[in-house]
């Protein structure tokens, strides 16, 4: 045997695993891709041969090496819709940005964001409580896009900013299902979308021009403001940041939101536990961003996080040759990281398909094994403004009922943008009394 580590092998030599059911059951497919493989096979996603990496060694290892080798792959449309976005920058420019960014959305800015939170919160949650929803998904979606619009940019539900900004937004959401290349210019959905955009950017000017100290209070706005005042022309313009910060926070927060409250709904002893605590956040809502505080419904978070992590995939091109778990990635080859094909690994997570929260309370389990929120270059900047949002409403749902599931739990689901429900789920939140 030789002490000197084994020359990598080419990426044409990974194991190939087929994409058989992947539409159906992606999860299922990675996860048995890498408990033949390992942390690292080849597969074609959306018809593209593509380098799939999983599992926790797996992602630590990308993790350490994508600076400087691996890109966002990002697909024209994106670029265009996007501009000089946090995703679509490289290098300098993206850590630049990402630096200007970050205290406006987590540490002690996060307080100031709780009443606010509440304010836009509290009448849909009562809804649930009153009269139920037909469709949850719809609903939760419609109060991310408020709680985010808030936080944001400091609009509130009553104002009329709110509905141009609610109108535009759709528009520019829209946008992103029109053809990734050249195609994008025949649909009308890419034009509208290009246009809602500038209707945008004048309202994040307005906006931005309206503050004075933070006269917006309870919003991001004023110190990403003063964040970008004197940033350099690489670090990107606000008002893209602003727009990616908007769409990075929608199905993913919405997605997380549905199944806490799923969850909720199916394991009641769970549900009651969390609903004593939800109701110390009543007297004491400075709780929510307490780290050691709350921790049934932090652990109930964990655990949903672990089992329905809203991204499947994210995926990066190789910008110069690389080695990864032993084999050589060419410049040019696509590769992809699915968050979550580690959380079910029986090693880390006992019975890892059970809804099981108590595995994080007990410290049988770690919430830094989970890869929800990405890791590396690009790991979501707004994790903790996310997780706030989620605990706020499931706090404020858990004090008016226990959640419920009328017509049961969703039958089909969609991964992609975000893990969902497929069609309408009916929910209302029952009185404890
Ligand atoms: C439960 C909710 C969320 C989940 C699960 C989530 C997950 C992720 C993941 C996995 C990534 C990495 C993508 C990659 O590797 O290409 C990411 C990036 C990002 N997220 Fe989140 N996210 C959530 C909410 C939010 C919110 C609320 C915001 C902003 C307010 C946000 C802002 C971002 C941004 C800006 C990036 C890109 C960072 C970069 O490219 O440097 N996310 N997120």
């Amino acid at each position: 045997m030789s002490d000197q580590p084994a020359a990598p092998t080419s990426v044409a030599l990974l194991p190939q695993h087929p994409a058989d059911g992947f539409t159906a059951d992606p999860l299922g497919v990675l996860q048995e891709g890498h408990r033949r493989h390992g942390p690292v096979f080849r597969m074609p996603v959306d018809g593209v041969d593509t380098v799939l990496v999983g599992t926790w060694a797996g992602l630590g290892e990308l993790f350490a090496a994508e600076r400087g080798r691996l890109d966002v792959l990002n697909t024209p449309l994106v670029h265009d819709l996007f501009g000089r976005a946090l995703f679509n920058l490289t290098a300098d420019g993206h850590g630049e940005a990402r630096r200007r960014l970050r205290p406006a959305l987590s540490g002690r800015a996060l307080p100031g964001y709780v009443p606010s939170l509440l304010d836009v919160i509290g009448p849909a949650t009562e809804q649930w409580a009153l009269h139920g929803t037909a469709d949850l998904h719809g609903q939760v979606r419609e109060l991310t896009g408020a709680m985010s619009a808030r936080v944001l940019l400091g609009i509130t539900p009553g104002e009329t900013d709110a509905a141009q900004f609610a109108a535009a937004f759709e528009e520019f959401v829209a946008a992103t299902g029109a053809p990734p290349g050249p195609a994008r210019y025949a649909d009308r959905r890419y034009w509208a979308g290009r246009s809602a955009r500038r209707e945008l950017h004048a309202l994040f000017a307005r906006r931005a021009a309206q503050l004075c100290g933070d006269a917006a209070g309870g919003s991001a706005l004023a110190g990403l403001v003063a964040a970008f005042a004197d940033a350099p022309h690489e670090a990107g313009p606000l008002a893209d940041h602003l727009l990616a910060l908007l769409i990075a926070a929608r199905e993913t927060t919405a997605s997380l939101l549905i199944w806490c409250l799923v969850e909720l709904a199916g394991n009641r002893q769970d549900a009651e536990y969390a609903a004593a605590e939800a109701r110390t956040v009543a007297a004491d809502p400075d709780r929510l961003v307490a780290r050691d505080a709350l921790p049934a419904l932090r652990s109930v978070l964990a655990e949903t996080l672990r089992l329905h992590a809203p991204n499947l995939l994210s995926i990066r091109k190789a910008v110069c040759p690389f080695t990864l778990a032993g084999h050589r990635i060419e410049a040019g080859t696509r590769v992809a990281y699915s968050p979550s094909a580690g959380h079910f690994d029986p090693e880390a997570f006992l019975r890892p398909g059970q809804f099981r929260p108590g595995r994080f309370l007990s410290g049988q389990a770690s919430a830094s094994r989970l890869w929800a929120f990405g890791g590396g270059a690009h790991a979501c900047l707004g994790r903790p403004l996310a997780e706030l949002m989620v605990l706020a409403v499931m706090a404020a749902a858990l004090q008016r009922g226990i959640p419920h599931l009328p017509a049961g739990p969703p039958a089909r689901i969609s991964f992609r943008p975000a893990k969902a429900p497929i069609d309408p789920l009916p929910f209302a939140l029952e009185s404890l009394s």
